[in-house]
């Protein structure tokens, strides 16, 4: 069953009549043993046979990781509040959970859209890599001169970019009905029922363009990938048969493996981190291109930055490529015999089988938190935030403190963000005070910039280029009743207005003490005061929404810096969105009258040695309405640096960052214009 292809032409039999892959010097010649090779069409059958067996064994691998982005517990993408909470639970953790609540088959989940990508992406880059290289051997003067290594990382580098252009629509697909199953674990109704629905439903939305989605980025992976996957393996593999350091066996494929895995991981790390960074980065681009991107992170943060998450990607490619090579060397070498036709057959079932009657059987369709989790428990606080994807709202007069701690954390930890209700910030104060800031914004514009800045942006800031629809008043310290009067004195407030700001300052600022209090509490730290002698700030927003600006951004995506921030926010208009930080999703931080909301900042972070989310957030204007919101926030130490207590620190749970004040972690947002929680990798220990 010879179709005359190149590579069977200059492969080499072995003595058991089987080829090994690709071509070599000294032993080009065609076999004259029996002439068999396994066609072109047998290959790109066992290649995705063998791809079939490589994810299936691997891709409980990949479902931890999920699992654990899913639990907030980060990966070299998520954040560094979750990366951190990674070392709580861990993949061992994660691993029992999954098996105690959900068997063997939990293991699985997803596993088919997986299988079905890997269908079209690995045949092609294989048997394109061996047709591709027979071709240029074919052509070369030298026929029988094995070819560079560096040809042989072009080859690679061009049948993987083909192969994931071609296998884009099945990536997508994939990568769909994945997020898919991330709504069905939160409750919600999924989008497709199986891959050939979500195929049409993305083809007849988005058109054939729509399927092709993020192509560049991926393509780009792909070349890297393949370069090192398939030349390192093909030239590790002939280099250890060439020393005779084994033989061409399972030692040699295990070798050539190995090596292939570490190089492919080796030269996709650096694009990973480009492409993560270059998709979190929000609207307000920090970084031109991917190249601008490479470079700053060189700069700041040194050449290793580059290889951040080496470890969690290679512990997938590692075993897959291992499975894959050997399984595949397997194969040829069965197909060489009589084996061939049965195992087209049965290839062609396990296809079937594998690709559509399992195909609603999607990742996370049981959801991993229906049951008691280490982390997240499903509390009716936790259910109701991820049914309706809004934010945990805490009622303050629970009547047990550890319960009510405890929610405080699991909210701060999960979110980064939650309401609370009774809160004892008396309604007629909030709307009191609601009025006396939309007064004070009336005030001329001669007027408004006397509100001089204490600290850089601390004072007016007047609608710019920038950001034409937003405008702001603020205060710096609001612990401090003189800065409340001078504030005032500025903006020609009244006696009223007077009484209600310094009352408002004192209570809001009574209420975040004693929520960075209750967080300790949670922790059981024996230091529950630590944010003694930290200063607030205070700020008062308007935006000038339009039917013009409606979609449009009314502050761009940030973080808060300080450890906590409360929020009165409009109780008529909406348009604060936060971010989940493990999925990336955007959730809207609907208006609740008589509620205020809180925001953990990048101090929280810091103090808490990441356990804390720093929440990512901005404000979208959905209708042309003015909003108004207040917003007061607790900072951080001003001069001495923020270390997190020695209660959070352990071998599991090593340091994150480098001790910062407040006022380092602000300069480092300023000139890095990193505002998106971002900067905080700056500080990290390697
Ligand atoms: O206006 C809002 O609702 C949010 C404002 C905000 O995020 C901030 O001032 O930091
Ligand atoms: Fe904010």
């Amino acid at each position: 069953m010879n179709d005359g292809n190149d590579v069977v032409k200059y492969a080499m039999l072995t003595k058991r009549r089987h080829f090994i892959f690709v071509t070599h010097p000294v032993k080009m010649e065609r076999s004259r043993v029996t002439g068999e090779a396994p066609t072109t069409r047998t290959r790109i059958l066992l290649a995705s046979l063998s791809a079939m067996v490589a994810e299936t064994v691997t891709f409980p691998i990949d479902l931890t990781k999920t699992r654990m982005q899913l639990h907030g517990l980060g990966s070299a993408s998520a954040s560094a509040s979750a990366a951190a909470n990674a070392h709580r639970v861990g993949a061992i953790g994660v691993v029992s959970e999954i098996a105690r609540q959900e068997g063997m088959m939990g293991f699985y989940k997803g596993l088919s859209p997986a299988i079905i990508r890997h269908l079209f992406y690995t045949p092609i880059r294989i048997i394109g890599y061996e047709n591709l290289k027979g071709f240029i051997v074919r052509s070369e003067a030298n026929n029988g001169e094995s070819l560079p290594l560096a040809t042989k990382a072009l080859v690679g580098g061009i049948s993987g970019v083909i192969a994931q252009v071609v296998a884009s629509p099945a990536d997508l697909v994939k990568v769909r009905m994945q997020a898919d199953g991330r709504l069905v674990s939160q409750g919600l109704k999924p989008r497709y029922s199986g891959p050939i629905e979500a195929f049409t439903k993305i083809l007849q939305s988005e058109g054939v363009k729509g399927l092709w989605k993020g192509v560049v980025p991926n393509i780009q992976r792909a070349f890297l990938v393949n370069m090192g996957e398939l030349a390192c393996y093909d030239h590790a593999k002939h280099f250890v048969i060439e020393k005779k350091i084994s033989g061409d066996n399972i030692y040699a494929h295990t070798l050539a493996s190995i090596v292939s895995g570490l190089a492919s991981t080796t030269l996709s790390c650096p694009a990973d981190v480009v492409k993560t960074r270059m998709m979190n980065q929000g609207e307000k681009a920090v970084y031109r291109n991917s190249y601008d991107c490479l470079v700053k992170t060189v700069r700041f943060e040194g050449i290793r930055a580059l290889w951040k998450g080496f470890f969690p990607t290679w512990a997938r490619l590692g075993p897959w490529q291992f499975v894959f090579w050997v399984s595949y060397e397997k194969f040829r070498q069965l197909a060489g015999g009589d084996f061939e036709e049965k195992s087209v057959k049965h290839v062609i079932f396990f296809h079937f089988i594998y690709s559509f009657v399992f195909s609603r059987e999607n990742l996370e369709t049981r959801s991993p938190r229906k049951k008691k989790g280490p982390l997240f428990s499903n509390s009716p606080l936790n259910l109701m935030a991820e049914a309706g994807g809004v934010i945990p709202t805490i009622d303050l007069e629970e009547v047990s403190d550890k319960i009510l701690n405890q929610k405080i954390r699991e909210a701060s930890e999960r979110w980064g963000c939650f309401r609370v209700i009774n809160h004892g910030v008396s309604l007629s104060l909030m709307s009191e005070m609601k009025k006396t800031v939309m007064d004070l914004f009336e005030r001329p514009y001669e007027v408004k910039v006397r509100n001089t800045d204490v600290l850089l942006g601390s004072g007016y800031r007047a609608p710019n280029e920038i950001n034409p629809y937003y405008e702001a008043l603020g205060l710096y310290d609001m612990a401090s009743p003189q800065a409340v009067n001078t504030f005032c004195d500025q903006l020609d407030a009244s006696a009223d207005q007077r009484e209600i700001m310094v009352k408002y300052a004192k209570a809001i600022d009574g209420l975040a003490k004693d929520l960075a209090r209750r967080l300790a509490e949670s922790y059981e730290l024996p230091e529950t005061e630590f944010f003694k002698g930290w200063p607030s700030q205070f700020r008062i927003n308007k935006y000038h929404f339009q039917p013009e600006t409606v979609g449009k951004l009314g502050v761009q995506l940030h973080t808060d810096s300080g450890f906590l921030t409360i929020l009165q926010d409009d109780e008529n208009v909406g348009g604060l969105e936060a971010m989940d930080h493990s999925s990336g999703a955007f959730f809207p931080i609907n208006p609740l009258p008589n509620t205020l909301a809180i925001n953990l900042g990048d101090m929280a972070a810091i103090w808490s040695n990441g356990r804390l989310c720093n929440v990512k957030h901005r404000v979208q204007c959905n209708e042309a309405t003015k909003r108004f919101s207040i917003a007061s926030f607790l900072l951080g130490p001003m001069d001495t640096d923020l270390e997190p207590p020695s209660e959070f620190v352990d071998a599991q749970h090593p340091r994150l960052y480098k001790p910062i004040s407040h006022d380092g972690i602000r300069n480092i947002r300023m000139t890095t214009k990193l505002h998106d929680g971002e900067a905080l990798k700056l500080i990290t220990f390697e």
